[in-house]
């Protein structure tokens, strides 16, 4: 497979902090990558670079072999835990608000035929999150589960090459986040999409992900704790059935990695 992302010895600093150092990876087009690491270790840091919200202060970062530029694009999309969407606009506004500033960067407003298609479009990725019932529904009025499904539609709408997700089940029920896990996993394979997604969650990265990386320092100055950076300590592809390595699971200080979750 090719590596549709690659980052080249990247560090990032703010003044004398470094956040991160020496992050080389590459992550192949289709793959699901789960990012795992204490509070603090740059995970955050790592998706804002991947979605251009920062640029890095070494390093580069390629996007199917291009330098990629420090800006927003719309080959990235991103769902946060909370507030990924828009609370004055309908489950249909939601999704249809990208399509209409994609086709119309100026206005945000389609007509006629190219708003009918829009519609229709959005329809049909409300549909595969399931959530068909409730197009005219608001945010507020939604669950926190169905808030994460519209989530989920509105940044797939616009086929981004790359899906980013930030602890985007971590605000959600056990039961729900089962339901998540299906519909994720099901959206990855029907849409052929590359996914990094941030997880607290040890046993959830083990579960959805065709690999893990933990983020950690590699070097530690007790007296200034700031002078090193984190950077992947652990690079693990999965075949689903693999456990968290121990070292890893009394790292992160999961309580209880659920083998039945791994199967
Ligand atoms: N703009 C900034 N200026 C200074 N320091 C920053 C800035 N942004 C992030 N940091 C620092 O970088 C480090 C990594 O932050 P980041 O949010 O990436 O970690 P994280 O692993 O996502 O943490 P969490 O799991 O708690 O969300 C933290 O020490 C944070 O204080």
């Amino acid at each position: 497979m090719s590596a549709l992302l690659e980052l080249q010895d990247i560090w990032v600093e703010y003044g004398d902090k470094i956040v991160l150092e020496r992050l080389s990876i590459a992550i192949a087009e289709r793959s699901f990558v789960a990012v795992v690491g204490a509070s603090g270790s740059g995970k955050s840091t790592f998706l804002r670079l991947i979605l251009g919200q920062e640029a890095p202060t070494r390093g580069q970062v390629l996007l199917g072999g291009q330098p990629m530029r420090a800006e927003c694009g719309a080959d990235r999309g991103v769902v946060f835990q909370r507030y990924s969407v828009f609370p004055h606009l309908t489950a249909l506004g939601n999704v249809m608000f990208g399509l209409e500033c994609a086709g119309a960067p100026f206005t945000g407003r389609l007509f006629g035929a190219s708003r009918r298609a829009a519609k229709e479009t959005a329809m049909a990725m409300l549909a595969a999150v399931g959530l068909e019932h409730s197009l005219h529904v608001y945010p507020a009025q939604m669950s926190g589960g169905m808030q994460q499904r519209l989530a989920i539609a509105q940044a797939l709408v616009k086929h981004p090459r790359i899906l980013l997700l930030d602890e985007p089940f971590g605000a959600l029920d056990p039961g729900i986040r089962l339901d998540m896990h299906e519909l994720i996993t099901r959206l990855w394979q029907e849409h052929g999409l590359t996914i990094v997604m941030v997880t607290h969650d040890i046993s959830e990265a083990f579960k959805l992900g065709t690999r893990v990386l933990a983020f950690d320092k590699r070097r530690h100055d007790p007296q200034a704790p700031h002078r090193f950076g984190a950077t992947v300590t652990y690079d693990l592809p999965l075949d689903r059935k693999t456990f968290p390595p121990a070292a890893l699971v009394e790292a992160l200080g999961d309580p209880d990695p659920q083998p039945s979750l791994l199967q």
